[in-house]
Formats: C-alpha cells, sequence, structure tokens
C-alpha cells in the first residue's frame, strides 16, 4: 500500500541527513517541503522566530502541543541546556512512530518525552506524570480550535508561573481568532505579534508570543 507523508519524510531525513546531526535534520526535512511535498512543519522562516524565543527564555521545562514528524522537536531540543528535557504531545500514533524515528535520527531522544494522547486528557495529568509544576516555555502547534480551551486549563492545571511563555503557530494562516482575542485582551498577558508566512508559502500567516504575568 502507498506509503504516507510522514513515512516518505522520514525517508527522505534517512536519504539527506547525518545521523547525530540536528540541523542536517532540519535541512533535510525543509528541502523535502520545498522540492517534494507540502507539510505542517512550522517551517524555516517562523522555526528561526521560535529558534530565537528558545534561547531568550532558556527553559528548564518545556512543553510543545502537537509533534507531527518532530520538526519543531528537533528545532527546540537541539537548543535546550544540558539536562534539560522537552514534552511534546502527539494523539496520532501514525504521527508518533515517524516522530520518534526522526527526533532519534537527530540524536536527541534523551531530551525528549514524546507522550502519545490527546492535549485535553494529558495536560491534567503533567503534574503527577511528570513531576512538572510550571511550565516556562510552552509551543502550541495543535489544531488551532484547541489553543484557547488548552490556555484556559493551563492556568486551571496551575501550570503557569508569572513569566511563562507561550508561543503560538498559525495565529493567522489557518488562524486562532478566539486565542488571539483572549490573550490580547486578558490582563493576565502580554502579548506579541511576529509577522512571516505560513510555512514554505508566500501566504501571510505570524507567530504570537504571550508572557503570562501571574
Ligand atoms: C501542525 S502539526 C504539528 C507540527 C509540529 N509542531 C512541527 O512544527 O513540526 C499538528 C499536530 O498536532 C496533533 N494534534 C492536534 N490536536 C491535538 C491534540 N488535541 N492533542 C494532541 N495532539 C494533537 C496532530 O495530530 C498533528 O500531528
Ligand atoms: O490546520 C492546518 C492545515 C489545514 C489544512 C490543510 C493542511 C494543514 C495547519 C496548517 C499549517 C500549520 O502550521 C499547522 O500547524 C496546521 N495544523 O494542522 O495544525
Ligand atoms: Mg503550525
Amino acid at each position: 500500500t502507498r506509503s504516507t507523508r510522514p513515512q516518505r519524510m522520514l525517508k527522505a531525513v534517512q536519504k539527506n541527513a547525518t545521523k547525530g546531526n540536528p540541523q542536517s535534520v532540519i535541512s533535510a526535512i525543509d528541502y523535502f517541503c520545498k522540492n517534494s511535498e507540502w507539510a505542517m512543519n512550522v517551517g524555516d522562516e517562523k522555526g528561526s522566530i521560535l529558534d530565537s524565543v528558545v534561547t531568550e527564555v532558556n527553559p528548564s521545562t518545556v512543553l510543545e502541543l502537537g509533534t507531527y514528524c518532530g520538526y519543531s522537536t528537533v528545532r527546540i531540543a537541539r537548543l535546550l541546556s544540558p539536562g534539560t528535557k522537552l514534552i511534546t504531545l502527539e494523539f496520532n500514533p501514525a504521527y508518533a512512530t515517524v516522530a520518534r524515528q526522526i527526533i532519534a535520527y537527530a540524536g536527541l531522544q534523551d531530551k525528549v518525552t514524546l507522550v502519545e494522547g490527546s492535549s485535553a486528557d494529558l495536560i491534567p495529568q503533567i503534574k503527577e506524570r511528570f513531576g512538572i509544576t510550571t511550565f516556562d516555555f510552552i509551543f502550541l502547534d495543535h489544531w488551532k480550535d484547541r489553543y484557547l480551551p488548552d490556555i484556559k486549563l493551563f492556568e486551571e492545571c496551575g501550570l503557569l508561573r508569572k513569566g511563562s511563555v507561550l508561543l503560538a503557530d498559525n495565529v493567522i494562516c489557518p488562524g486562532a481568532p478566539e486565542y488571539l482575542e483572549y490573550v490580547r485582551n486578558s490582563p493576565r498577558y502580554e502579548s506579541r505579534y511576529y509577522p512571516a508566512h505560513l510555512e514554505y508559502t508566500k501566504a501571510e500567516d505570524g507567530l504570537e508570543k504571550s508572557v503570562f504575568l501571574g
């Protein structure tokens, strides 16, 4: 039977990247998406903005919502201080299987905990399952209608502290209007928009960075 796009992306990584070299894995995926098949990775332009925010925050606790094939997971994990791990949530088992292989190919498996399941189910379990009190950095990149309910879940579960940074992809395309309205009008967040483009296209998109004020 025909392979899936994530499987073809994994093959491209195995063919064109160097084992243990995260940058080569990132470049191989971007090359595949620009020259073979578009895929919903955060991409190189928005990925550079992600890199700069992660570097600025230098987080000790990190959560990613939406792993897909692990492209942004690799981008984030390669920048973390020694001993720091990130938790990434993915509810599609086929995607999770590919992501584990791409993360391992980059040599970053010891810096990543990939948890299979939905954010709604897993977020309330994080404190007890992973011994986390609060997150320093959260990357939101799952289905866009889940951004608002999940940020409210973070508040309810006490997973945010004064200064926690949330970075949300696709706030323009496909868009997360209710989430934007919430973080831009709530007195509990200080938000800033980083303009860019939908990965591998000329369509307008961008990232919204929101700092929890406590
Ligand atoms: C845009 S892709 C993630 C791309 C990835 N962050 C990157 O930049 O390489 C969105 C992913 O989120 C997953 N997803 C969507 N809603 C979810 C939820 N509520 N809980 C867990 N995973 C979810 C989808 O299965 C999909 O793999
Ligand atoms: O929703 C889509 C989408 C919609 C329609 C067709 C393909 C993808 C999408 C597009 C770009 C993204 O960066 C992204 O994170 C997503 N996503 O699924 O979460
Ligand atoms: Mg996205």
